[in-house]
């Protein structure tokens, strides 16, 4: 079942200037596909757009389906169906309120737990993103937390409702690379046994790499390759594809060199 359609999407800024151009691809229940491009390339843009949130002053045309709703001409929330996780935490959390309270809020407004059930899903929900001291992570307030708890409770956070599909727009981009390495084992761990599409946004290939089967390579806002994440890393059709996989090839021998 096709979850999310994007199928000629164009966006345009006040002045008809395009910044994203025919852009069109589905996401299936349980597929993992990344949109991979460098800054600039319109990645943000795509996914602002398919959550009925782009910026004032763009506009979007084509199609975008979020399970059957069309989220240009009609966005609306689509809180249970898809969710969000941002490169940055921190715009996620509300500095002013504890971790707990932030997960408790969609389980009580989507599934209407109270008391002693909203404790114990909101207990499982931390544990779900194997933050075991869950006690203390749902007393501590963001500033309290390490970045990659940060990241672990907007991932709780985003996963609450059991969404269909999670958008996770540069999710590991903003943290140390060892905690950017358990991120994306922890990404791969809970879709998996949540059963959740994954929509992957990045600008790096090895780290998409990690978590999804297929890929969309965007450039200037353009769709230039797709498939099959293995194949278009074994064998690029693009030239720009091509530069991207030499340059992670270069970052992987300069590294492998430096190692003793
Ligand atoms: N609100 C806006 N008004 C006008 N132009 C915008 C706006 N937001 C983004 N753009 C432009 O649209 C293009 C695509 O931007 P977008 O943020 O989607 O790129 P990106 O691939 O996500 O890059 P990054 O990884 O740096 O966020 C860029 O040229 C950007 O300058």
């Amino acid at each position: 079942m096709t979850l999310l359609t994007v199928d000629g999407l164009t966006i345009r800024d006040a002045s008809g200037k395009t910044l994203v151009e025919d852009v069109s691809f589905a996401v299936g229940a349980g597929d993992r596909v990344a949109l991979i491009g460098e800054s600039g390339s319109g990645k943000s843009l795509t996914s602002l757009a398919m959550m009925g949130l782009l910026p004032p002053g763009l506009t979007a045309s084509g199609q975008i389906r979020l399970d059957g709703a069309d989220m240009i001409t009609a966005p609306q929330g689509r809180g249970q169906v898809a969710a969000v996780v941002f490169q940055e935490p921190l715009t996620a959390l509300d500095p002013l309120m504890t971790a707990g309270r932030q997960i408790a809020a969609p389980l009580r407004r989507f599934q209407g737990l109270r008391g002693a059930a909203l404790r114990s899903a909101v207990h499982d929900n931390l544990a779900a993103v194997r933050l075991t001291d869950s006690d203390r992570i749902a007393r501590s307030y963001p500033h309290q937390l390490s970045g990659g708890q940060r990241q672990r409770v907007a991932i709780a956070m985003a996963l609450a409702c059991k969404p269909r599909l999670l958008i996770a727009d540069e999710p590991t981009t903003a943290l140390d690379v060892t905690v950017q390495s358990e991120i994306l084992d922890l990404l791969d761990r809970v879709v998996t046994e949540q059963g959740t599409a994954l929509l992957f946004i990045t600008h790096d290939l090895p780290v998409a790499a990690r978590v999804v089967h297929d890929t969309h390579v965007l450039r200037d806002g353009r769709i230039v390759e797709s498939g099959p994440i293995a194949r278009v890393i074994a064998e690029p059709s693009h030239p720009y594809t091509r530069t991207l996989v030499d340059s992670a090839r270069r970052f992987d021998t300069a590294l492998q060199r430096r190692r003793p």
